[in-house]
């Protein structure tokens, strides 16, 4: 299993494993309830209204379902998905070319917004506000503006870092919806529907155990059940329990709180090496040899939400269940420990 088993950064294209488990419809599309409310909403006065839809925001972690919902949106809404990302469009004539091709109505899904080059964004604001685009072409003297008229369009953005969107561009989107981590039950309901599709049997012990060691992610618990399907082919009778969940997933060393490698390096760091901080957040990746930004993205929100660690103003710091987790002596109580706390 190589160690980047987890590593799920957006620029990983899905697989077609990921592809095939996708939920074709808003039925199957599994938790985040409120999300799903405020869009079925959207969608449905849209529809009454014979009007486009309003663009939409989708932020939170990887692999938590936002390019899932961007594709649930346009085939609900009836229209046509035009897919790109921030890094992708690198001068205003690509933007240009997207846009002056799609239908009225259409869907612009932007994946990793947060990574659009500055200028591009100012080129989509008026893009986004009034369908026009204003174009400059040649430079010096000769330099003049066209202006281009756009058909009516939804842009559905997509991001793991709403917290880098400039406030205009975040003022922009008509609806902003966060994605939380799933529910251990709403993973083995995942779990259990995936598995219909690999055509594999599967307890609900068994898809409750996959599901605790999954990061209350969608894609993670779908990797898992992945090789534990095929442990449980070799290793069993093909039918997936509690105890050959557990054993396989003890053979590719994913503890019981789903926690991998590199988070148990980054705990181990906090705590040994950084006295368990506060650190900040490139120390860390120096001293754990990961890029600063998977850290943050895929491993910190994860450890934060399990109560490992704390983000503080001053930095990172690894909270009682860390110490805990790695088998260290719990820390000597620091006094910022003992401040109530405001979140
Ligand atoms: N609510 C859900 N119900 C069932 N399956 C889901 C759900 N959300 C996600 N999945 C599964 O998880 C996989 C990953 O989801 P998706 O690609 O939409 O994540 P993402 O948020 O776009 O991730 P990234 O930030 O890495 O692009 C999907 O292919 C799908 O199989
Ligand atoms: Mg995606």
């Amino acid at each position: 299993m190589p160690e980047n088993f987890y590593q799920q950064t957006t620029e990983t294209p899905p697989t077609p494993f990921d592809v095939s488990l996708r939920p074709p419809a808003f039925s199957e599309f599994i938790g985040q309830e409120k999300v799903k409310d405020r869009v079925l909403l959207m969608l449905e006065a849209a529809k009454r209204r014979g009007d486009v839809l309003d663009h939409v925001l989708l932020s939170g972690p990887p692999g938590l379902g936002k390019t899932t919902l961007a594709n649930l949106i346009a085939s609900a809404a009836g229209t046509q998905m035009h897919t790109t990302s921030g890094p992708q469009i690198e001068k205003a004539g690509d933007l240009a070319g997207i846009l002056t091709n799609i239908q009225k109505g259409d869907i612009l899904f932007i994946d990793e917004i947060h990574r659009l080059h500055p200028a591009i964004e100012e080129y989509l604001y008026p893009a986004m506000e009034d369908y026009r685009l204003d174009i400059i072409i040649d430079s010096g003297p000769s330099a003049r503006s066209i202006q281009i008229n756009l058909p009516r369009f939804s842009l559905v953005g997509a991001t793991t870092r709403s917290g880098m969107l400039t406030a205009p561009l975040r003022s922009r989107f008509g609806l902003i919806n966060r994605l939380d981590y799933y529910t251990r039950e709403e993973l083995a309901d995942i779990i259990e529907r995936s598995a219909g599709l690999l055509d594999v049997e599967i307890h609900r012990p068994g898809a409750l155990e996959v599901a605790a060691r999954s990061r209350g992610t969608p894609r993670v618990a779908n990797a898992l059940l992945r090789w534990v399907r095929d442990f449980a082919q070799v290793r069993g009778a093909g039918i997936i329990d509690q105890e050959n969940a557990a054993s396989a997933l003890a053979m590719i060393e994913i503890d019981s709180d789903g926690l991998d490698e590199m988070d148990k390096r980054l705990l181990e760091a906090m705590i040994y090496k950084f006295n368990g901080g506060p650190v900040g957040l490139n120390s860390l990746a120096v001293a754990v040899g990961e890029d600063a930004a998977t850290l943050e993205e895929v491993h910190e929100p994860f450890l934060i939400m399990q109560g490992f660690v704390q983000r503080t103003p001053r930095g990172r710091i690894a909270l009682p269940a860390a110490y805990k987790k790695i088998g260290a002596p719990a820390p000597p109580l620091k006094q910022e420990d003992s401040q109530p706390k405001l979140f």
